[in-house]
């Protein structure tokens, strides 16, 4: 039996998506996450509803509690949902799962070469379904880094290519570590970088197989502002330069500006939708969705006042 993206795209994926988006990358219907039962259900999610496109920079804001994280978790099949569909797009096309670069090199879920109008529905998925598709498609990029101490930079970051049996595409591989500045540090071990260092590493392993999209979760929340900015500023240039598309959760007001767009999450819905965010935007809003919850009856009016804004 072989198995692949193939194979979860024969029994996931149908012909007409229920809401087309053009150049959408991932999508939530509906989403519903609950936790725990009766006294102690929890709802994280109350039926979130929402696209995010290919090749944009989007970061999810909110207070802490509000469900940004259970969003990113389920949007990337590392937690299941409880209702609702989530479609990722421009996966599993006879191009990209051939895996061969016109290079000539193996190549592994390489989104440019993907249809991007096929899509999964990745609530439907199985386990070992779900753990190709994160290898394959989705990059991810944690607060502390999740480098492998053992390894060095250079093989962190082919940590995922390896997994596969996959030959690195070099072009790309030399493209990531110049534009990262990692050359000179690509033969050093974890604890001999810095913390800026050992994030960008982690950048160029969510990067190295050109996922469909990258997920970064509070990605500065443990760098100093000057590598916080460094790090932001790549984050940035992956997504303008390279046509990356990135969904990154942050408390931070000033990286939240670097984003071509801004989710703000309160009690688990989204209550405001920014374009283009400025640091000073994203700090009122936030305050003002903090007294949100102080008085829930606010939730109700911001959410609709986020859907017109969506329409
Ligand atoms: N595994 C779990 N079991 C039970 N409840 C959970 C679990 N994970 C999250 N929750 C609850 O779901 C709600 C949303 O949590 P989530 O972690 O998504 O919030 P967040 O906005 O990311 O918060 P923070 O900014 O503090 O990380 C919270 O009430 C949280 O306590």
């Amino acid at each position: 039996m072989t198995s692949g993206l193939t194979d979860y795209k024969q029994e996931t994926t149908v012909s007409v998506p229920p809401t087309p988006v053009d150049g959408t990358a991932v999508q939530a219907i509906g989403l519903v996450k609950d936790y725990g039962q009766g006294e102690n259900l929890v709802h994280a999610l109350r039926g979130v509803d929402v696209a995010f496109q290919r090749g944009r920079f989007t970061a999810i804001m909110g207070p802490s509690g509000s469900g940004k994280s259970t969003l990113m978790h389920t949007l990337a099949g590392l937690d299941s949902a409880t209702s609702g569909r989530v479609l990722l797009y421009g996966v599993g096309s006879s191009k990209s799962s051939s895996h061969k670069h016109p290079s000539g090199s193996q190549h592994v879920a390489d989104s440019q070469y993907a249809d991007p109008h096929s899509f999964v529905d990745i609530t439907k998925l199985g386990d070992n379904q779900l753990t190709l598709l994160r290898r394959r498609s989705i990059g991810f990029i944690f607060q502390s880094f999740n480098l492998l101490p053992m390894f060095t930079a250079e093989q962190n970051i082919l940590m995922p290519l390896t997994l596969e049996g996959a030959k690195p595409d070099r072009s790309w591989l030399d493209l990531l570590v110049t534009t990262l500045g990692l050359q000179g540090r690509l033969n050093h071990r974890p604890s001999e970088l810095s913390g800026g260092q050992q994030q960008r590493v982690a950048i160029a392993r969510a990067l190295v197989t050109k996922p469909t999209i990258v997920f970064a979760d509070e990605p500065t929340g443990n760098l100093d502002s000057v590598s916080s900015a460094e790090v932001l500023s790549f984050l940035k240039r992956s997504v303008t330069e390279l046509g990356q598309t990135i969904i990154m959760v942050t408390h931070d007001a000033v990286a939240a500006s670097y984003a071509d767009r801004a989710l703000v999450f309160a009690d688990g819905r989204i209550v405001a939708d920014q374009v283009n965010p400025t640091a000073e935007e994203m700090s009122e809003l936030l305050n003002s969705k903090a007294q949100m919850m102080a008085d829930p009856s606010l939730v109700d009016d911001a959410v609709q006042y986020s859907q017109q804004a969506q329409r």
